[in-house]
């Protein structure tokens, strides 16, 4: 089951108390559970809650880490997207 966020809803969950959400390409992930689990630290990943982080997890990732992580962190898909 997929859900599909507006950039608001994403950008609303930026912090502990709503949950965070990044946008990575088309996709939303809820990393609120992984954040302290996250190998790169958790600064980085606050400081880009309810936000498009495509370019900041490219740089840093690769294809392989989505497909470990996806199943698990994976809770829609954003639809604004396609127009930017
Ligand atoms: C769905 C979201 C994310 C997941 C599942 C994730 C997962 C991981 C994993 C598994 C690693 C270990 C290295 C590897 O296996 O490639 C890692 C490292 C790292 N991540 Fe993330 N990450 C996410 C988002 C982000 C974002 C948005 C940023 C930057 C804003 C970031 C920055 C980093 C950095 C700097 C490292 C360390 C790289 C290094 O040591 O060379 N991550 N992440």
């Amino acid at each position: 089951m997929s859900k599909t966020f507006s950039v608001a809803d994403v950008a609303a969950h930026k912090d502990a108390e709503k949950g965070m959400y990044i946008i990575v390409d088309e996709n939303v992930y809820d990393v609120t559970g992984f954040i302290d689990e996250h190998p790169g630290g958790s600064k980085i990943l606050k400081r880009v809650a309810g936000k498009d982080a495509t370019k900041q997890f490219w740089k840093y990732h690769n294809e392989s880490v989505l497909k470990k992580y996806s199943e698990r962190l994976k809770v829609g898909t954003v639809e604004e997207k396609a127009k930017l």
